[in-house]
């Protein structure tokens, strides 16, 4: 039996288990089910704090998990990313008031405070600064504030937080942030299970990053057309009783979806339709 690790508490949990439901896993319906057995997919699911899912993939007790990039890349676990899932983005960043810093460069001495010191760590000694980690476990902003540290080094999505808090992002981001799939670095190539959760995530991802465009178009202006919607492999031309006339089907990318109807309709496409797909396999 497959066994997944999925975060049970704090902003990657009810994403994760969305994105489950949709690649068609049972999930679990109170958050005091701790271990919830999927038998029609031979699947065993396990609600864990995000921060120990990559412990748990790494030691080998659990086949996969999903976490977030930075707490994989804060602990010292065997864990490695088999596949990003597109939710849950941020990004790491130092801040501080401003004033207290021109750049990082002049971070020495300075106290930093941090829900993730291994990052932290790991960031300082490669540019060679000596400076004091402090780890606290959230509300990380306030640190300063309350005298604490000179120095913060925390996850930003909106900024606002940080506005918030009366503090200012300190040059690039540290890393990017998203949920990923994890495994056992230690195993071999991944087993059939884990490749076929694989490929229903990412067809989840794929889902929904795409939409499906039909459209009837005129035969003179139908490579002009397939060049606006080239699809996946290439897209699918059926003929129409009007012999002036195809029918054009493509997956197109969801955001670029207004644009491209636009640029159909100068080409005279005509009855342009927009799907949604629920779940594919490319
Ligand atoms: N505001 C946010 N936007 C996007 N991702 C976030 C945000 N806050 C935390 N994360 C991501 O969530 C993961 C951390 O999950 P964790 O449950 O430890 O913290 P949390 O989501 O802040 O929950 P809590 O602080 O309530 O325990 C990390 O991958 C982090 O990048
Ligand atoms: O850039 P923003 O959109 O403001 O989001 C970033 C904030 O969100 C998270 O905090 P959370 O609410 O989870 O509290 P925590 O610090 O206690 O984890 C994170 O730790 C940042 O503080
Ligand atoms: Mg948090």
């Amino acid at each position: 039996m497959l066994r997944v690790a999925v975060p049970n508490k704090g902003s990657l949990s009810e994403p994760a288990v969305e994105m489950l439901r949709e690649a068609g896993y049972r999930q679990r319906a109170a958050r005091h089910e701790l271990v919830l057995v999927d038998a029609d997919n031979d699947t065993e699911f396990f609600f864990l704090r995000p921060r120990d899912i990559a412990t748990y993939v790494g030691a080998g007790q659990l086949d996969v998990g999903i976490t977030g990039r930075d707490l994989l890349l804060d602990g010292h676990s065997d864990a490695e990313e088999l596949l990003p899932l597109g939710f849950a983005r941020s990004t790491f960043h130092y801040a501080t008031v401003p004033g207290t810093a021109a750049s990082v460069d002049d971070f020495a001495g300075k106290r930093i405070a941090t829900s993730y010191p291994g990052i932290v760590r790991r960031d300082l000694d490669a540019r060679g600064i000596e400076a004091e980690v402090i780890r606290l476990d959230g509300a990380v902003e306030t640190a300063v504030r309350l005298g604490v540290a000179d120095i913060v080094a925390d996850v930003v999505e909106t900024g606002a937080t940080l506005r918030q808090a009366g503090l200012e992002v300190l040059g690039e981001a540290i890393l990017h942030s998203e949920a990923v799939l994890v495994r056992d670095a230690r195993g071999g190539p991944p087993s059939p299970q884990v490749e076929q959760l694989a490929r229903r995530l990412n067809g989840v991802i794929i889902a929904r990053q795409y939409v499906m465009i039909d459209y009837d178009v005129r035969v003179e202006a139908v490579d002009d057309a397939c060049a606006l919607t080239p699809g996946i492999e290439s897209p699918t031309v059926s003929p129409l009783h009007d012999k002036g006339w195809v029918a054009v089907r493509a997956m197109v990318e969801r955001k670029q979806t207004n644009r491209i109807m636009d640029e159909l309709w100068e080409l005279g496409a005509r009855g342009i339709l927009v799907t949604d797909i629920l779940a594919c396999r490319l």
